[in-house]
């Protein structure tokens, strides 16, 4: 078993869940779909559909864990800027990640390819940008999630294939 710890935050971008108008269910259901996976999970964090908090979050969290994801603002309405402030902190992407997960959703929401997500490292830590429902982050972790662990080792040296 590989000696990489397997730490993750959670970060839900949504005007409404940060605003108190309903509960967060996507960021509960990305921990819950990661630790069935072996993830830690070291943060869950909750921020607006505004670029700066997100990509704080972003820089926060990705020095502290080897997997961050986010769940909303992926989309087409006019405050989705969720993949447009996770690129400026990605340093390689990681495109296959989020095409799988476009493709596995279309099997259930012919929508998921209105998911603008995007995918990619930061020095050793994975960044995953995920769909805001609940059935979309529960969906995508399930179409990647072995292949996530497998990036994160590589990241971190482990190249044992
Ligand atoms: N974190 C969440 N918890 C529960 N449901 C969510 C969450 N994010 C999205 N959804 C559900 O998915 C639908 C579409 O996602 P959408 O991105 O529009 O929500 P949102 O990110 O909360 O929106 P906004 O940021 O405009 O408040 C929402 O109407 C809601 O039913
Ligand atoms: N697997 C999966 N992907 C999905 C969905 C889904 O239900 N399942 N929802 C789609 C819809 S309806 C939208 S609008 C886009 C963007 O959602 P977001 O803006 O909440 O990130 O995700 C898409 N991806």
């Amino acid at each position: 078993m590989s000696e990489i710890p397997l730490r993750a935050a959670v970060i839900t971008v949504s005007d409404r869940v940060h605003r108190g108008v309903y509960e967060d269910k996507s960021g509960p259901a990305a921990q819950a779909s990661l630790k069935e996976l072996g993830f830690e999970i070291v943060a869950t964090v909750v921020v607006p559909d505004e670029a700066p908090a997100i990509t704080d979050a972003l820089l926060t969290w990705s020095s502290k864990a080897e997997l961050v994801v986010t769940t909303g603002g992926t989309g087409c309405a006019p405050r989705d800027l969720t993949p447009e402030a996770t690129m400026p902190v990605l340093e390689r992407l990681v495109p296959g990640i989020a095409e799988k997960m476009r493709i596995a959703g279309s099997t259930f929401e012919p929508r998921s390819w209105l998911s603008r997500g995007v995918s990619g490292l930061r020095g050793r830590c994975l960044i995953v940008n995920l769909p805001g429902s609940p059935k979309g982050v529960i969906e995508s972790l399930d179409a990647v999630g072995m292949v996530l662990i497998h990036a994160i080792r590589l990241a971190n040296g482990d190249t044992a294939h």
